[in-house]
């Protein structure tokens, strides 16, 4: 996975519907999408129906249930989802140590049992919804918030997780700092023309990749999009002048 693929196939695009038909509607409308991200609405709402569905059509799929638990929990959640045969699935690093180490061997233990290729656990660092003063005045977090972001990648990374979610704004220096191998997935990616929305720290599609990103997620900017593929085309172009 990363830097050898092409780049539009490391556009991942957030299915974030409230339901099957929804989202299958966007799947053929988007037939060059080749990897597709199904998160806690739709999966809350359609199980791992929807999952079967992207398999189908032999499309890759990442899991962003973002498990946040005590080990055990986050371990049996990890476990089962691993059994499904996605390969990207997310915890927070917050979960802690003892949790990040469960999950991992979990999703080996899951993967194996259904004779499945185990998942790429990655850890959310730090949501790309809070800004630098959230952080600070809400979250009580007493560090800068790139020493924040960099410190969970950092013990994702000794937990042998198999990377991180972080925002494009942090990616480069995760790059420098981190093994070449450990996958950085970006979200909170905006191109120049598309509304921010929730998403407070990002960068745009060509920006993220340069800075390092094997993978960048982009939902409203294309699933929100009058024409969805318009969009994705917009894309795919402004990405093709840095890969
Ligand atoms: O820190 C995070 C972790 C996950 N996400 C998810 O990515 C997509 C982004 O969608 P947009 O519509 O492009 O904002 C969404 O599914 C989030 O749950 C994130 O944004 N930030």
């Amino acid at each position: 996975m990363g830097n050898g693929e092409q780049a539009e196939q490391r556009v991942i695009v957030a299915l974030d519907v409230p339901d099957e038909q929804s989202a299958i509607a966007l799947i053929d409308q988007l037939p060059q999408v080749s990897f597709w991200k199904v998160g806690l609405e739709l999966f809350t709402s359609t199980g791992p129906k929807i999952l079967e569905e992207l398999k189908s059509r032999q499309k890759r799929i990442f899991l962003d249930l973002k498990f946040d638990d005590i080990p055990n929990t986050v371990a049996g959640a990890c476990r089962s989802a691993a059994r499904y045969g996605v390969d990207l699935l997310t915890i927070h690093a917050t979960a802690g140590r003892d949790a990040l180490k469960a999950a991992t061997e979990a999703a080996q233990e899951g993967a194996a049992k259904a004779g499945v290729q185990p998942p790429k656990l990655i850890a959310i660092t730090l949501l790309t919804s809070i800004s630098a003063r959230q952080l600070a005045f809400d979250l009580k977090i007493p560090l800068e918030l790139p020493e924040y972001a960099l410190e969970m990648a950092l013990l994702a990374q000794e937990c042998g997780l198999d990377g991180v979610v972080c925002s494009p704004q942090e990616v480069a220096q995760l790059r420098q700092t981190c093994e070449n191998d450990f996958l950085l997935v970006c979200p909170g990616v905006r191109p120049t023309w598309a509304d921010k929305g929730d998403q407070k720290r990002s960068l745009t599609p060509a920006q993220a990749i340069k800075a390092g990103a094997d993978y960048l997620v982009i939902g409203r900017p294309i699933t929100a999009a009058i024409e969805p593929e318009l969009a994705w085309k917009r894309i795919s172009e402004e990405l093709t002048t840095v890969a």
